[in-house]
């Protein structure tokens, strides 16, 4: 049994760049704990190991499958309301207690979770992510470093048109009309709010520079706990937090 040693909570805007920060420290971290358990490691063996797990908030979306499609996409999902936080908080309870969840996996195509539960075992580092992963007191109280990923709304909507258009099956009319309803202004009324719960702030989503840093800041805090010498170019030095 593993009970997790660092939870990473990572949040921002839709389209501000949160599931590739998330992707690059996982693996960031994935390839530390690989090199000292086997420094001959290649890129199989890395993509095999479970170092990480990742829990989308994405998966935490009520299940609405008892409405009509239609009265599921006229859904506000960007509200917390729109949340199930009492599973959230069960199952990131559970894991860390080192115990494994069934996660719900949900199909942005349709706006409902699907038949499937994914078996999710907690590893030494658990990341949370999603757009108001700094929302809920009792989720937010779990995380070791809270980080908000910071980018322009022009960047991040022209991001989310191509995205939705291209993966989620939407059209151009419907994305533009569900940013301006309700996306928009519930960013500004209770995702932006949430940066100021954040440690760190990262412009922009994935860039070398901040996921070195995180990098380095996870390291030692787990060294710390584990009862660890850093590595000899470990400095431990203090976050770095990145002002507007
Ligand atoms: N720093 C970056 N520079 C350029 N494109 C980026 C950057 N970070 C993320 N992207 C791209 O933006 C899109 C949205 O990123 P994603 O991580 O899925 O955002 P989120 O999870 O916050 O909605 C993806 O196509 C991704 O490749
Ligand atoms: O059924 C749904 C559920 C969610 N959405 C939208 O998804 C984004 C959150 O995902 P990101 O990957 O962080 O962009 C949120 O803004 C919702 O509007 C949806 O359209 N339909």
């Amino acid at each position: 049994m593993i009970t997790p040693s660092f939870v990473l909570g990572i949040a921002g805007g839709t389209g501000a760049g949160k599931t590739t920060v998330t992707r690059e420290v996982t693996a960031a971290l994935r390839a530390d704990d690989e090199e000292c358990e086997n420094p001959s490691a290649d890129r199989d063996d890395l993509m095999a190991s479970e170092s990480v797990t990742h829990v989308p908030l994405d998966n935490y979306y009520a299940d609405r499958s008892d409405l009509s499609f239609a009265r599921r996409e006229s859904i506000n999902y960007d509200h917390p309301s729109a949340f199930d936080w009492e599973l959230l908080r069960t199952h990131l309870d559970r894991l860390c207690a080192g115990r494994a969840v069934e996660m719900p996996q949900y199909d942005f195509e349709v706006h409902a979770r699907t038949d499937e539960r994914v078996r999710v075992e907690p590893a030494d580092v658990i990341v949370v992510e999603g757009i108001l992963a700094l929302h809920d007191e009792a989720v937010t109280d779990l995380f070791d470093l809270r980080i908000y990923v910071e980018t322009d709304a022009d960047v991040r909507i022209l991001r989310r048109i191509r995205r939705d258009v291209l993966k989620r099956g939407r059209s151009l009319e419907g994305v533009i009309e569900q940013y301006l309803s309700t996306v928009k202004p519930m960013h500004e009324q209770f995702v932006e709010p949430t940066k100021k719960e954040a440690d760190l702030v990262i412009p922009e989503g994935a860039n070398a520079v901040a996921v070195d840093l995180l990098e380095a800041a996870i390291g030692t805090i787990r060294n710390r706990r584990a009862g660890r010498e850093p590595p000899a170019e470990d400095t431990g030095a203090p976050l770095v937090e990145y002002d507007d």
